[in-house]
């Protein structure tokens, strides 16, 4: 901006000249360099550029024409054809131009609803499905539940029927089939799991100590006029009465076997059922000697 004062000195046409420069000097010294550059650069990259072309063409020789930067060049027309692509949404575009009219709109809409119901029709198997299996509870009902019961009537099991539910009966246990076989009601507290809670640590067998039992012994506990039901099971004698109430399949089922030995009619009933893991730790009285073995001990006691 404030050239020497020494230039002052100098001819006013050079301090012109010293002027231009001055203010052009920037704007050269920044095209300068720029133009350098880039012209460094392009030349490099141009370089760079002949140098590969020269190392693929030298270097795949036979199959140079397939490497011929000429079909790159011939990708263009590629982008002719996208062009072409953007055209062709254009064709569809034509039957939007027609759903646009009032009438083919509403005819456009079905085909969306047809595919719809068709995916609604896909799914409604489903709920077929569903609908058959909730037709068997309906089924189950029938075979105990009244039809005519309301919804919480329906949840209480009935006194009569087939069904092996225990329920909330007002007496000890009630039949819940017709057939002589079946299971029972139990009454409250008197569960599997309440029985398993009761002899798992508690003696209920009525004896301190195992006893040897004669059949005579064991022909006595009926169970009835104050006396225990005792009833043998391979060889072992076992108090029943604490499970009368218990019994699933009822007291006067369980009291058949009272007083002899209950395997044959307690095979009958259920074989899968433990008789030794429900009464054997809390129920168990003894074993079965015979007569003459009890009166040889008896002399022998003597
Ligand atoms: C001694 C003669 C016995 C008879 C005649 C007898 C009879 C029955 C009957 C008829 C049932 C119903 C079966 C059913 O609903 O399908 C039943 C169920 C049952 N009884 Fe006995 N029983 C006897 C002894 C016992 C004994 C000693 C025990 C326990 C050690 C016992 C435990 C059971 C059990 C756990 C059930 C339910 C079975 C189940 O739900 O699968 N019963 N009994």
């Amino acid at each position: 901006k404030h050239p020497p004062s020494s230039w002052k000195a100098l001819p006013k046409w050079l301090r012109s000249i010293g002027d231009r420069a001055i203010h052009d000097e920037p704007a050269i010294k920044d095209e300068r360099p720029r133009a350098t550059e880039s012209t460094a650069e392009s030349s490099k990259v141009s370089a760079a550029a002949s140098n590969l072309e020269s190392v693929l063409v030298d270097g795949e020789g036979d199959s140079t024409p397939k490497a011929k930067s000429n079909n790159s060049s011939e990708a263009v027309p590629t982008f002719s054809l996208s062009a072409s692509n953007d055209c062709e949404p254009v064709t569809p575009a034509e039957p939007a131009a027609s759903i646009s009219i009032a009438p083919p709109q509403s005819v456009a809409m079905p085909p969306p609803v047809m595919p719809r119901s068709n995916a609604s029709a896909s799914l409604m198997p489903p709920p077929k499905p569903k609908a058959a299996n909730l037709m068997p509870p309906p089924s189950v009902s029938s075979l105990g539940v009244p039809r005519k019961t309301t919804s919480t009537a329906s949840l209480r099991i009935p006194s009569t029927g087939p069904l092996p539910n225990r329920g909330p009966p007002t007496n000890s246990a009630q039949r819940a089939g017709s057939s002589g076989k079946g299971k029972f009601l139990l009454s409250p507290g008197h569960s599997p799991m309440d029985w398993a809670a009761l002899s798992r640590n508690e003696n209920l067998s009525g004896v301190p100590t195992l006893q040897r039992v004669t059949p005579s012994m064991l022909k006595a506990m009926t169970g009835r006029k104050g006396k225990p039901a005792w009833s043998s099971f391979q060889g072992k004698v076992y108090n029943i009465t604490p499970y009368l109430p218990f019994h699933p399949g009822g007291e006067p089922e369980l009291m058949k076997g009272a007083g002899r030995d209950g395997a044959a009619l307690f095979m009958e009933a259920h074989p899968w059922v433990n008789w030794e893991g429900m009464m054997g730790q809390s129920c168990l009285v003894g074993i079965i000697v015979s007569e003459s073995e009890a009166v040889s001990q008896l002399d022998e006691m003597d």
